[in-house]
């Protein structure tokens, strides 16, 4: 029986405003985030936050999204991170995509260089929703329960007893 090809890729199309730097890529078979370079060197002090060009603009199919996403041995080794993580990129986006990149180390500077892999590009269907306005919402088990309703690191509380 024929299967599905569940990583066929979607066609994106690309445009390199820096043409001396390569396209996003994939890192490994399988990975679902492409990685994003900065085209330009950046130093961040601790605590400091920069918006930084990848130079390159795209236009995703209706009904798709990318996400810019930190990747995790920045975030472990240097803690570099994105301050609006995950990043947004609408269908209908045609500028340069930029990482909002931020500096979480309390004591220790980061130096970027240009070319270096700041992020990875995730791209996602989505849903739309069809908000539909009433009186009163249906119930629910958890109701308006949130922020550690259920408890703290250990098991979940009984419900009705969040002390
Ligand atoms: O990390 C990001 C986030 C957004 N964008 C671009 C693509 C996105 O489609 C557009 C708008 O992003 P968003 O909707 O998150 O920002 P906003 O503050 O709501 O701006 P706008 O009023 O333009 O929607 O900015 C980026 O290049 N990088
Ligand atoms: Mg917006």
């Amino acid at each position: 029986m024929l299967t599905p090809d569940p990583f066929a890729p979607v066609p994106v199309e690309v445009v390199r405003l820096d043409a001396d730097l390569p396209l996003p890529s994939y890192a490994r078979p399988g990975d679902a985030g492409a990685d994003l370079l900065t085209t330009v060197d950046v130093t961040l002090a601790p605590g400091e936050r920069a918006l930084v060009p990848t130079g390159i603009a795209i236009a995703l199919p209706d009904g798709f999204v990318a996400l810019v996403h930190p990747r995790s041995g920045l975030a472990a080794r240097h803690g570099l991170s994105i301050l609006n993580t995950p990043g947004t990129i609408d269908a209908g986006y045609r500028g340069e995509i930029k990482v909002l990149l931020i500096n979480h180390d309390p004591t220790e500077a980061i130096e970027l260089r240009r070319g270096d892999r700041i992020a990875q590009l995730v791209i996602q269907r989505f849903e739309r929703a069809a908000f539909a306005e009433v009186r009163e919402l249906p119930a629910s088990v958890r109701g308006d329960g949130g922020y550690g309703s259920t408890g703290g690191f250990g098991h979940p509380t009984p419900r009705g007893d969040s002390s």
